[in-house]
């Protein structure tokens, strides 16, 4: 890779084209947040947003097979990276580099390196929103991330559950630590509906909105425990492309909405900083 000479700037630098970068974590594993952050990308792009998605879960690099389409990407002109297109998603993995059940072993640096080449030499076009599904608990991706792009803000994904919250809470310091607003919470498997119509509270439904609550944070929906979540990522067919007025697609539609809402706002803010500055 080309080194950028003396001189150069230093710091995050936004990347031409794209709007906002939101991130999305968790602190805690096999939470949803990879679940939550391709529904949410496929939301937007439905709701009409240019989206893009950077799969930097080097654990579990998943949105591949949620997304449908695990072939590797193209490399065009001076050695910049093509995205996928899927269901109206431009998306990149780290699951494209290192496929199958291979493991991703590496160290701290080629780590920064990966983030970093799939912000700058991937070939996102204009973007309305780049998502970013990070890896669950506290990293050095997180730190990369934030070291080479300016970030809207992130998501904090947990179920209800004590055990989700108490890791969540990490998370949120994390983000408060390396300066990055916390967009909203998302309480996802909250509860479950029988065909009987019953409902059953699996995780502790309303955990996670009492804990935005208690950081003064906003909440952004709560989404159901559903088998047709889970297929809808097996098959690479998220719930969401039945559209906003499906009943397993809403809550997710929900999210979107306010996500989208609370990015221009602390864009705007932002931009009257500068101004006053
Ligand atoms: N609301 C839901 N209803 C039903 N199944 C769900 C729901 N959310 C997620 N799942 C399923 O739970 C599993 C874990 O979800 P997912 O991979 O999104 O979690 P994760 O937090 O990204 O995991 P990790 O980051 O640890 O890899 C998947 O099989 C997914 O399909």
């Amino acid at each position: 890779m080309g080194h950028a000479g003396a001189g150069a700037p230093q710091g995050p630098q936004p990347l031409p084209g794209v709007e906002y970068v939101v991130a999305v974590g968790s602190g805690k594993g096999g939470v949803g947040k990879t679940t939550v952050a391709v529904n949410l990308a496929v939301s937007l792009g439905k709701l009409g947003y240019k989206v893009g998605l950077l799969d930097a879960d080097i654990y579990g690099p998943n949105v591949p097979m949620m997304l449908g389409v695990t072939r590797q990407p193209n490399i065009v002109g001076e050695n910049r990276i093509e995205p996928i297109l899927s269901h109206g998603v431009k998306f990149i993995s780290v699951g494209l580099i290192s496929p199958g059940d291979k493991p991703m072993v590496m160290r701290g640096p080629m780590l920064h390196q990966i983030i970093r080449q799939f912000l700058q030499q991937v070939e996102w076009g204009e973007l309305d929103f780049l998502i970013v599904d990070l890896p669950p608990g506290t990293g050095d991706v997180v730190i990369s991330l934030v070291q080479t792009v300016p970030l809207t803000g992130a998501i904090v994904v947990s179920t209800g559950s004590g055990v989700a919250l108490q890791d969540a809470r990490k998370a949120l310091e994390m983000f408060h630590q390396v300066k990055v607003e916390v967009i909203g919470m998302v309480e996802n498997m909250s509860q479950m509906t029988l065909p009987s119509g019953e409902v059953i509270d699996v995780f502790g439904a309303g955990g996670t909105e009492r804990t935005a609550a208690q950081f003064g944070l906003t909440f952004l929906g709560a989404v159901e425990l559903d088998p047709a979540i889970r297929e809808g990522g097996d098959t690479g067919l998220p719930v969401t492309l039945a559209g906003p007025d499906s009943a397993k697609a809403k809550a997710f539609y929900e999210v979107a909405k306010k996500v989208a809402a609370k990015a221009e706002e602390i864009a705007d803010n932002s931009e009257d900083v500068l101004e006053i500055s």
